[in-house]
């Protein structure tokens, strides 16, 4: 805490002025990323999440469920002695934030390292981020989630399309940069609108051939380039059940590191009630059909996934908590009367 009101003091940003915590760490935040040797600093004191070839140490949790723990940089430097790794390795994390306590959160991945020798040095096992998914609560989602996509954009964009030469990160993790033509990379993303279309009385929902059997969700599309959200929920609609949307409005976000790094943004939208009939393009969905608030409310409701029954179709059932889907249709679902 010293050392990072030391920072803040130094750069200007802790003065007279009384600046709350939250303005205070995001001051701090931004200091990291344009001040190496500040960044390089604060990982001494700060605390690291990791991740083995992306995937993310789970530990289970003293009453049921699971969490990601997070290592000091000393003991992790220990533990990296021990396995006869130079402690130079964690210079390779990156910068996530900063917790409400000011302490810097950072991820490093392993994957140089033998799995299994990590994990007879640390409590827990690393989880392939899908499954981790299911197996966290929503709290410790968000930064799985964001230390995951930076590190496999470090991973996998380390070459300047114009040079072809190795790019430099900078401490934080922050952008890359090529000394060769001075070109600086950001860490992208892509946009991805998903929508829940109503009728006034029902909602849609549709399924890809490849989600898992009975899973139902809101319509979801890649923006394209030159897009505003607004004409990519118009054409996704149009495109993947054939109808036109009326109405929409913005209703939440979330990141979501699958396949890459997207935004989610998700909105509700009104068809005209006399214009309902579904079209359903082959090419992207399997499935798509209107359900009525009761069907909607037993969907939400089921265990994922619900327990087959021998010769009975797969009850309907929709994505978890964590994805923005659920918001959305439950929100629907509490928006119509009982
Ligand atoms: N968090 C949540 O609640 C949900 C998230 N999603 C996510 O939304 C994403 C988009 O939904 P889809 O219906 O699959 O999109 P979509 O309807 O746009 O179809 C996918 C196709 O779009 C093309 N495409 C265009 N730009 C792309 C890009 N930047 N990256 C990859 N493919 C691109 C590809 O040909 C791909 O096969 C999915 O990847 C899925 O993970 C989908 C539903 C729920
Ligand atoms: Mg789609």
């Amino acid at each position: 805490m010293q050392r990072f009101n030391r920072v803040l003091r130094r750069t200007g940003i802790l003065g007279s002025r009384f600046y709350s915590s939250y303005v205070s760490r995001m001051r701090y935040l931004f200091t990291l990323k344009e001040e190496d040797e500040a960044c390089r600093k604060a990982m001494d004191s700060g605390s690291i999440y990791l991740f083995h070839k992306l995937a993310p140490l789970l530990q289970k949790a003293e009453y049921g469920g699971y969490t990601t723990p997070a290592m000091q940089a000393s003991d992790l430097k220990g533990i990296l002695g021990k396995l006869g790794q130079n402690k130079d390795l964690l210079q390779e994390s990156i910068l996530i934030g900063c917790s409400e306590s000011h302490v810097t959160q950072f991820a490093l991945d392993l994957g140089v390292l033998e799995k299994e020798s990590v994990e007879s040095q640390v409590t827990g096992k690393f989880v392939e981020l899908r499954k981790a998914f299911f197996l966290l609560n929503g709290h410790d989602l968000p930064l799985i989630s964001q230390s995951h996509a930076l590190l496999r954009w470090h991973q996998t964009h380390r070459y300047c399309s114009e040079s072809g030469q190795l790019t430099q990160r900078n401490q934080a993790g922050s952008k890359r940069v090529c000394h060769t033509n001075g070109a600086i990379y950001y860490p992208q993303m892509a946009p991805v609108v998903i929508t829940l279309v109503s009728d006034g009385s029902r909602c849609l929902l549709a399924r890809q051939a490849s989600f898992a059997k009975g899973m139902y969700s809101a319509l979801a599309g890649f923006c394209d380039v030159g897009e505003t959200v607004e004409e990519t929920v118009q054409r996704e609609v149009a495109e993947e059940v054939g109808l036109e949307v009326e109405s929409l409005w913005y209703t939440g976000s979330q990141h979501w590191p699958f396949p890459n790094s997207s935004l989610m943004v998700a909105c509700h939208a009104t068809v005209n009630p006399g214009q309902t009939q579904i079209s359903v393009n082959s090419v992207e969905l399997e499935d798509a059909r209107w359900f009525s608030a009761g069907e909607v409310r037993e969907a939400l409701e089921r265990k994922r996934p619900p327990r087959e029954r021998a010769g009975r179709a797969t009850p309907v059932w929709v994505p978890p908590r964590t994805a923005i889907a659920n918001q959305l249709i439950r929100e629907w679902a509490n928006q119509q009367p009982k």
